[in-house]
């Protein structure tokens, strides 16, 4: 795997060791290459002892499955030079976008092409994200808002419950969702005991990807107000999305709709009524926790999604399309299980 010592990396290498089929081959760097992975990840066990090595494709491509956890544009640059009988995981931006106007315009970066998306559960007009993704060879992770908000709204849109523009979402993630590199708004001192928005304005990155997910559900264009908020823990995303329902949609309705949608999904929950999400439930789990409510008095509909950024947020998914990838049962080694306290 390449981004060995990243935070995604580190997150994709605690699954792996609980796979049961998979065994751990190369663990790559960059700067940190020739240093020990436990330097990095201390709670990774058996792999403590292994050298990070220079992320070299040569040296990947021999190995049945590749994941890429690294910077935007940079696994680009590693995919082109992997043969196509390799599966690719990429846990970053590059192949995410199937419109490379967006693309440009948001990251200002050359546009690379687009891959299957890999959020298997997610509705769209006419099935799931899944149907793209079996047997592919070029798999796209999704970024963390993105799965917490296309999970939390894509039902009512491909249920024609939900008008299409006037979409707002609010969302917290907890400060591991901006990798480990320091920056001076995650210095300790700034983060603790304080939220902050960022990107506000439309302007995050993710916008055009919740774009693309929701309107691919609604079967029309989706038009979105997106507040990304950081607040002062390691892990989680709490995602806040409302959108308008169509006149005449009952809760009843509403509910039906979204139990519909996932029903038998092993890694997405519309919990029991009444009962919230809560970022706590889902650490460390590859699962989403939803509900929502029927705002009356605005004729919206409110739904919230939890996640954790690093499990269904990205390492999660990352396994699970690998899982969908190779032809294994989906849920193969993933635990649906968090960790609380
Ligand atoms: N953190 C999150 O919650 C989520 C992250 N992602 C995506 O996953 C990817 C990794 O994120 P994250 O783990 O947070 O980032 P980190 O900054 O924690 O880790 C980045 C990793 O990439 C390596 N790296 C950096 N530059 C290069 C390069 N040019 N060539 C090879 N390796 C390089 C780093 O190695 P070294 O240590 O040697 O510098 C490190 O292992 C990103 O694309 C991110 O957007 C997606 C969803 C959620
Ligand atoms: C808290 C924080 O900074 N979060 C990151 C999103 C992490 C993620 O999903 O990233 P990618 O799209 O880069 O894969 C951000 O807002 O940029």
């Amino acid at each position: 795997m390449a981004g060995a010592s990243g935070y995604a990396g580190g997150e994709i290498l605690r699954l792996l060791l609980a796979h049961p089929e998979f065994e751990v081959g190369e663990v790559c760097a960059a700067g940190n290459a020739g240093t020990l992975l436990g330097e990095h990840h201390p709670h990774l066990g058996s792999l403590v002892d292994r050298e990070l090595s220079a992320t070299d494709p040569a040296v990947l491509a021999d190995h049945d499955v590749v994941f890429l956890a690294l910077p935007h544009g940079a696994s680009a640059q590693v995919a082109a030079e992997l043969p196509d009988s390799v599966v690719v995981i990429d846990c970053g931006a590059d192949f995410r976008l199937t419109d490379g106007h967006a693309w440009v315009r948001f990251y200002d970066t050359p546009y690379a092409g687009s891959w299957p998306y890999g959020l298997p559960e997610l509705p769209r007009r006419g099935g799931k994200a899944r149907d793209d993704l079996r047997g592919t060879r070029r798999i796209a992770v999704p970024g963390c808002y993105p799965t917490a908000v296309s999970l939390a709204l894509a039902p009512g849109f491909a249920a024609d419950l939900l008008e299409p523009e006037d979409v707002v979402v609010v969302a917290a993630s907890g400060t591991s969702g901006a990798g480990k590199s320091a920056k001076p708004h995650l210095l300790g001192a700034e983060v603790m005991g304080s939220m902050s928005p960022y990107g506000v304005g439309g302007v995050h990155r993710h916008v055009p990807e919740i774009v693309q997910n929701l309107s691919a559900a609604a079967g029309a264009p989706v038009t979105l107000s997106f507040t990304p908020t950081l607040a002062p823990m390691p892990r989680g995303i709490l995602a806040t999305c409302t959108a308008r329902l169509r006149p005449g949609t009952t809760p009843e309705r509403a509910r039906e709709a979204w139990e519909r949608a996932y029903s038998g999904e092993e890694f997405v929950r519309l919990l029991p009524e009444g009962r919230w999400p809560t970022t706590g439930a889902v650490l460390g789990a590859n699962i989403a926790h939803l509900q929502l409510a029927v705002d009356e008095a605005t004729g919206r509909v409110v739904v919230t999604a939890a996640i954790d950024n690093l499990t269904k947020g990205t390492a999660g998914a990352a396994v699970q399309c690998a899982n969908l990838a190779l032809g294994l049962p989906e849920t193969c080694g993933l635990p649906t299980t968090g960790v609380a306290p």
